[in-house]
């Protein structure tokens, strides 16, 4: 199993109250699969997330990622995790608005361990004649397959995206799943999803519904759909 999270507990404290944000979750996940998880706003997915991310730590509870015990790693080699393992994709882009896209890709492949070519990655995203663009020169979902190249260049076993297509109208948002779906089916990136849609629930071999800090439902897709047939 690729990922398994037991029993994770994580609560926020502010004075005297405590906010109990993931009350015990267990999930796991094979490689090279989609993953999504559906929930309401504030039921803990990005919590659950950074988790597995390695951007925070839970308060109990065991993730481990292709056979990486994350809550026993020290800081140093959490961080380690994060840079080289993990590709992040959030619904604002966050690309670096002065550089090209060229370069918004080279500066995490400069860094990383195992990088994938540049050009390879702007082909596989179709982005290979924007190059030399900025940013704010191209439409949302072009800014979104950047930052798909951008987390992709690093060759990262595992693909978080948080609410990827939360920005894009119905059309580009089709077509950026498809580009994810593409990415799992080419390079055999496991992809873990965030997203508020159920319909995107449909392009995932398994979907977690979260409720309030814990999961309510787990269903297993034998048969998942193509991007491009999901409607909402
Ligand atoms: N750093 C933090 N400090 C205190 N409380 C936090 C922190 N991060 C999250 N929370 C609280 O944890 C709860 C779950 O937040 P989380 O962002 O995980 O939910 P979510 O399901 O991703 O929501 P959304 O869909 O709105 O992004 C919320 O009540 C939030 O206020």
């Amino acid at each position: 199993m690729f990922i398994i999270v037991e029993d994770l507990k994580k609560s926020y404290s502010a004075g005297e109250s405590t906010n109990e944000v993931l009350k015990g979750i267990s999930l796991t996940l094979e490689k090279g699969q989609v993953g999504a998880i559906l929930g309401p706003s504030g039921s803990g997915k990005s919590t659950l997330m950074n988790i597995i991310g390695g951007v925070d730590r839970a308060d109990s509870g065991r993730v481990q990622i292709d056979g990486l015990e994350l809550t026993e790693l020290n800081d140093d080699k959490l961080t380690d995790y994060r840079r080289n393992e993990v590709g992040f994709i959030f619904q604002f882009y966050n690309l670096v608005p002065n550089l090209t896209v060229g370069e918004n890709i080279e500066v995490v492949s400069n860094i990383a361990k195992n990088p994938l070519d540049v050009d390879t990655v702007l082909k596989a995203v179709g982005l290979e004649m924007k190059k030399r663009s900025f940013p704010r020169e191209l439409s949302g979902g072009e800014q979104q397959r950047v930052a798909i190249a951008r987390a992709i260049v690093k060759n990262p076993k595992l693909l978080l995206c948080d609410e990827p297509t939360g920005a894009l109208d119905y059309e580009t948002s089709r077509s950026v799943l498809a580009l994810l779906q593409k990415v799992n089916r080419d390079f055999g990136t496991t992809i873990l999803m965030i997203t508020h849609n159920t319909a995107i629930g449909d392009m995932a071999h398994m979907v977690y519904k979260l409720r309030s800090g814990e999961i309510a439902e787990t269903i297993l897709h034998e048969e998942i759909l193509a991007a491009e047939r999901i409607e909402w």
